[in-house]
């Protein structure tokens, strides 16, 4: 495509240099780019793109975006805002390739990876095409990928959906977290059904008040539906959870559809009868399609929020109730959520995702609705992270747990001896006694010594890294699986 060409889509724009040469790939990173890529400086929270401008013309940039003219020889295109520069460009490099299949999105504090795999789940049993964006991978066609986040910058958004249109793709399902919001990530994105799952305390260092957390949430909708279909295939929806405070606020400022879940007795599709053992989650559900009993592998009453929302979205695209509930019937679990650790000990071992308050005081809700002996819980909290939520979360693992490890959780650039005692700040504020709980800063140790204290009946929860395969410490990522490591410590307990 021609600079020319890609810089008529930006309104305000200038031009210095020729506009007549031919742009063989879009980039941000310097590290990355090929010859002939348009380098598109963005100004950063660490630092600076234009700062790298000057290595990305060494590695043969043809040209480069900016926001203010740089010296060097280059033809530049200069704009106000290079985030939203690149959004537009990469929808038109790339043919838009959001419009060409059906977007479902979801957004919220807990449960979009669990809801876009039960999503992905019926959509594919359907025989429909469907790809996958998340925090564990993105995956189509039989492939997955790695990911360093939950939801990708624009640019590579855009390249990813390209490639997935290019693969027959028919509907993408992906998690849009509220960063990706804020940072106009998902811009350009032509989304049929916003889903949200809940709203509750996390992310307060970067959002820094729930107020600002929940108007990132909100872009979600605001961006949705404003022009009305009148086939009901074209539709745009906001599938929002009847149960939460937050809903009437996103309702308000959708032009989408608002079709809601949940207990509520007024919700469009609600459950009701619901169970939970050890084995799984059984729930009558109400629909506006219809009525059937659902019988889930995967235990907690938050999960029954969750295949509201994916029998919901499932509804809007025409899937028969009875073919959703035998998608969800047969989906094992997700990847590190209420993952049992089996090593034929005469106690359970549970690894799980919770890392904010509301998840860890849920899955700990549920654990010990089955627990037979005590509940000892090994948890820790995220480095460079909302600091705000430690001292709560080690309150909620004392009142629901017989025996609390606190340890590490990806310290990342924060000493990790700090981020204990900031966890412990909240222990002391309860008065748990000091025999409840031990500060064990290696994870591994942690582990061990809860797994070594384990009687029969017991449960141990393991939550925080879920499926994560890696501890980081400083800015190195280094090997870790908490489901891994229990089973060391099982096999080593057993010698
Ligand atoms: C706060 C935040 O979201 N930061 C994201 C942001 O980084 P940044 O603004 O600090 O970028 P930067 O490092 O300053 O770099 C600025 C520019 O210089 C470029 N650069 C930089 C160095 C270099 O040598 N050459 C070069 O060209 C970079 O490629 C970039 O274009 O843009 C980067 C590139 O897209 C992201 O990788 C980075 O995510 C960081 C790593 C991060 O930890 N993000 C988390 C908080 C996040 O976004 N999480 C949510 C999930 C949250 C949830 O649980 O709901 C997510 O969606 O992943
Ligand atoms: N609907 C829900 N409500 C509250 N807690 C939930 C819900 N679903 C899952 N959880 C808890 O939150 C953890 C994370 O779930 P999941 O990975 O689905 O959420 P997520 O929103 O994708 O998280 P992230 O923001 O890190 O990507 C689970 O391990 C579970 O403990
Ligand atoms: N998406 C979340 C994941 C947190 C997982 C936890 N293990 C941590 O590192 O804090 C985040 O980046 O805040
Ligand atoms: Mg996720």
């Amino acid at each position: 495509m021609k600079l020319n060409e890609l810089a008529s889509t930006l309104t305000i724009a200038q031009i210095t240099g020729s506009g007549d040469i031919t742009i063989t790939g879009l980039q941000t990173d310097s590290r990355k780019v090929a010859p002939g890529d348009l380098f598109i400086c963005l100004p950063g929270h660490t630092v600076d793109g234009h700062d790298y401008a000057a290595q990305a013309a060494d590695q043969g940039a043809a040209a480069l975006v900016v926001e203010r003219q740089l010296n060097i020889d280059l033809p530049q295109v200069i704009v106000k805002d290079s985030r939203y520069a690149m959004a537009v460009m990469a929808d038109a490099f790339f043919g838009s390739p959001s419009t060409h299949m059906k977007m479902i999105g979801v957004t919220g504090t807990n449960g979009k990876t669990t809801t876009t795999y039960l999503i992905e789940k019926m959509m594919n049993d359907h025989g429909v095409n469907t790809g996958l964006i998340g925090t564990i991978q993105m995956r189509y066609g039989g492939r997955t990928f790695p990911m360093s986040g939950t939801t990708p910058e624009a640019l590579e958004l855009q390249r990813s959906l390209d490639d997935m249109s290019a693969n027959g793709v028919q509907c993408c399902v992906m998690e849009v977290s509220s960063h990706a919001l804020e940072q106009g990530r998902v811009k350009g994105t032509d989304f049929r059904t916003a889903i949200f799952t809940n709203l509750t305390q996390d992310h307060l260092d970067y959002h820094k008040t729930m107020e600002d957390y929940k108007a990132a949430k909100g872009l979600f909708f605001s961006r949705l539906g404003n022009k009305f279909a009148h086939q009901r295939n074209q539709r745009k929806y906001a599938v929002l959870n009847a149960d939460d405070e937050a809903t009437e606020y996103f309702a308000k400022m959708t032009a989408a559809e608002v079709i809601t879940y949940g207990l509520a007795h007024n919700a469009d599709v609600r459950a009701s009868e619901i169970s939970i053992t050890a084995q799984g989650t059984h729930f009558h559900v109400d629909t506006f399609l219809g009525s059937t009993d659902i019988q889930l592998s995967m235990v907690g009453k938050f999960n029954v929020y969750n295949a509201l929302a994916a029998i919901t979205a499932g509804l809007l695209e025409g899937l028969e109730l009875e073919s959703i509930k035998k998608s969800l019937e047969s989906v094992p679990g997700v990847d590190g959520r209420v993952e049992s650790v089996n090593e034929g000990q005469p106690f359970a071992v549970i690894v799980d995702y919770a890392h904010t308050p509301d998840g860890l005081e849920n899955v700990l809700k549920t654990v010990k609705e089955f627990a037979k002996g005590r509940v000892i819980t090994v948890f820790g909290c995220g480095g460079d992270r909302d600091r705000t939520k430690r001292p709560i979360m080690g309150k909620l693992a004392a009142k629901y747990s017989d025996v609390v490890m606190v340890t590490s959780d990806n310290p990342r650039t924060e000493n990790p001896d700090l981020i204990l005692k900031d966890i412990e700040a909240g222990l002391l504020e309860d008065s748990v006694p000091q025999e409840k709980y031990q500060l064990i800063v290696d994870r591994r140790e942690a582990i061990q010594k809860a797994i070594e204290m384990a009687s029969p009946d017991d449960v141990v929860l393991i939550a925080g890294k879920g499926h994560e395969t890696y501890q980081i410490l400083g800015h190195t990522k280094h090997d870790f699986d908490d489901r891994v490591v229990a089973k060391e410590a099982i096999r080593g307990m057993n010698k």
